[in-house]
């Protein structure tokens, strides 16, 4: 799609790397980041920086505010994608849903973006989609000029939709237990993990009875979410729903759409209000992370009943230390101790001035974001601590997200590659599973399930008392020690200890080549054969595979690494993911486009 949400030249970081050189760097020359009052003073002076930086203008700041003639443009690169000769439905319905989030409610332009969907519905033989279009169209005030359109439009949708063959039995069964991930209580959280801690891990959790591959132990939602800026005009951006053909807009900004008017409500209550009026210019200037601390910072201030001065006061009394996920009673808890357990998470320790420099900054921004444009501003102009408590609150989440925030993935069908690939849809950040340290050789598995939720299996079996390892994205499976201890050190400074480290276990090409005839290997044809259903992306195959590789990774573990179990286990993972994480209808509606 031409209409991009991000303009690079506004990029929060660019603008940031001018002003260090220009102006911050020396301030802070002889300073100290690694302590806490070095930090604290770097930021101080970015403050003072920031007081005086024409921030509106450099950004290129403004309101959002619907735009008939913006949406006509949108309206019309949609009729282009639409045309016969083109025949780019999914397109021209992005383009056709960005009309409908800039258009002004009862506008012509929305009326004839919701009758344009209407008709991509329809060629996609969604009939169901296409009489929602019209009833969403007849709300609007051109109804009476599109009504006899609609009627024709109506009759022949009705009647195709009675064709319909409905969905086979026992493909509704399998949908069933894919939602329903097993296993997955929180009861079974509770009795089977622990959090503890130690100098060379910090908080890291153990499981307290053996654990064997294929077991669910963690299935938590999200405390703040953001559907990925692609997806803004095909997903709902509260349930996260594939509604390509039938979002509608929030009415206070041209960013989010939602599947309907209940989620529209749930968000704005949960968090949409303190954003709506700032998140287009989020999207344009700043990064992924940050939006993700926004989103959490609404929602904490939502769950303190929007009561500033109440969260100042519960925040100043909090014993960080004797707060744990693992220990809460999640179905007792109110929305506060949720947001403790994400208050408490670890924070991006910046070893470079540089980066600290660049968080307090990027704090500034999304500060002065909210106070000049939310209805944070009346209580905050008047009362300076609860101005600062903004702030702290900012660039806390701001730190807490780049170190916790994970993308979370799903499939979605490539048709120049006629295959299935995963792509990340939402950037989260979740309480329990943000424990889990990292392994080379991991044992669990964090895996995105529908929703936002995500869900943390095991990989290996674990034995009691000892931790559960996730891998933060290098493996040794994939990358030789040397390399994966770089990017540990540059992206999570830490020095990576773990046991795959230690033994220096070889990557699995090392392995794979150090095997004699591994090509014409028994053990080769069946992986090819796994990877070959896994491909399919046939979910009732996929059962029975996962089924096969639980049972040979709990049975063989004692002989990891060798190349059959590595291979075992990436085919498991990926098994796993297959029928338990989301994947889009996208591949259905190929057949009525052009590629
Ligand atoms: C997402 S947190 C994990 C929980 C963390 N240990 C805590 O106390 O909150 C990520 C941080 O944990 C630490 N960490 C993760 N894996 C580690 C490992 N294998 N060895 C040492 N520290 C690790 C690093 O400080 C990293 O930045």
């Amino acid at each position: 799609m031409s209409q991009t949400l991000a303009e690079d030249e506004y990029n929060v970081k660019h603008v940031f790397n001018t002003l260090w050189i220009e102006r911050i760097a020396k301030l802070v020359d002889n300073v100290n980041a690694h302590k806490a009052d070095g930090a604290l003073f770097v930021t101080r002076e970015v403050g003072r920086v920031f007081h005086t930086f024409q921030y509106r203008t450099k950004f290129n700041l403004r309101d959002d505010v619907k735009n008939n003639a913006k949406a006509r443009d949108l309206l019309k690169k949609g009729d282009e994608m639409f045309a016969p000769n083109v025949a780019r439905y999914i397109e021209a319905a992005k383009h056709y849903n960005e009309c409908i989030a800039f258009s002004k409610p009862g506008s012509e332009e929305r009326a004839e973006a919701y009758l344009n969907r209407s008709a991509v519905s329809f060629k996609l033989k969604r009939y169901e989609d296409c009489l929602v279009n019209f009833r969403l169209a007849h709300g609007t005030n051109q109804a009476a000029r599109i009504v006899n359109l609609m009627k024709d439009r109506e009759r022949m949708a009705l009647d195709s939709l009675a064709y319909i063959i409905s969905v086979p039995p026992n493909a509704r069964r399998l949908q069933k237990h894919m939602n329903e991930f097993p296993l997955s209580s929180r009861t079974r959280v509770k009795t089977a993990l622990e959090l503890r801690k130690n100098d060379q891990f910090g908080r890291h959790v153990v499981t307290n009875c053996d654990l064997s591959a294929g077991q669910v132990v963690i299935v938590e939602k999200p405390f703040a979410s953001v559907l990925k800026s692609y997806l803004r005009c095909v997903r709902c951006a509260f349930c996260y729903e594939e509604r390509l053909f039938t979002l509608i807009p929030c009415e206070g900004c041209t960013v989010e759409m939602y599947c309907s008017q209940e989620c529209m409500g749930k968000a704005y209550e949960a968090y949409h209000r303190y954003e709506c009026a700032i998140l287009r210019d989020m999207h344009r200037i700043s990064v992924e992370y940050a939006w993700v601390a926004l989103r959490t910072v609404a929602t904490a201030i939502a769950s303190f009943d929007h009561n500033l001065e109440a969260m100042k006061e519960h925040i100043e009394r909090l014993d960080e230390s004797s707060v744990n996920a693992f220990g809460m009673n999640w179905q007792t808890a109110t929305a506060k101790d949720k947001y403790n357990t994400i208050h408490v998470l670890s924070s991006y320790q910046a070893h470079r001035k540089i980066y600290v420099a660049f968080a307090a900054f990027h704090a500034n921004v999304i500060y002065h974001l909210l106070i000049d444009r939310t209805e944070l501003r009346p209580i905050c102009i008047v009362k300076p601590e609860l101005r600062k408590l903004l702030f702290d609150l900012v660039l806390r989440n701001l730190k807490v997200a780049a170190n916790n925030a994970t993308k979370q993935n799903f499939f979605s069908y490539k048709v120049s590659e006629q295959s299935y690939r995963s792509e990340p849809y939402a950037h989260a950040c979740f309480s329990m599973s943000s424990m889990l340290n990292h392994s080379c050789a991991p044992n669990v598995l964090k895996l995105a399930l529908r929703g936002g939720r995500c869900a943390v299996v095991v990989l290996r079996p674990i034995r009691q008392g000892e931790q559960l390892f996730v891998s933060y994205g290098d493996c040794h499976k994939t990358a030789p020690r040397p390399a994966r201890q770089r990017s540990m050190i540059l992206f999570d400074n830490f020095m990576c200890k773990c046991v795959a480290c230690k033994h220096n276990y070889k990557t699995l090409k090392q392995s794979i080549d150090a095997t004699t005839n591994f090509e014409n290997s028994i053990e080769n044809r069946y992986i090819s054969h796994v990877n070959n259903v896994i491909d399919s992306h046939d979910k009732f195959l996929v059962v029975s595979l996962i089924s096969e590789l639980k049972a040979y990774i709990n049975t063989f573990d004692d002989d990891y690494p060798t190349v059959p179990l590595c291979l075992a286990h990436t085919a498991f993972a990926r098994a796993i993911a297959v029928l338990h994480s989301f994947t889009s209808e996208n591949a259905d509606y190929w057949a009525f486009c052009k590629p």
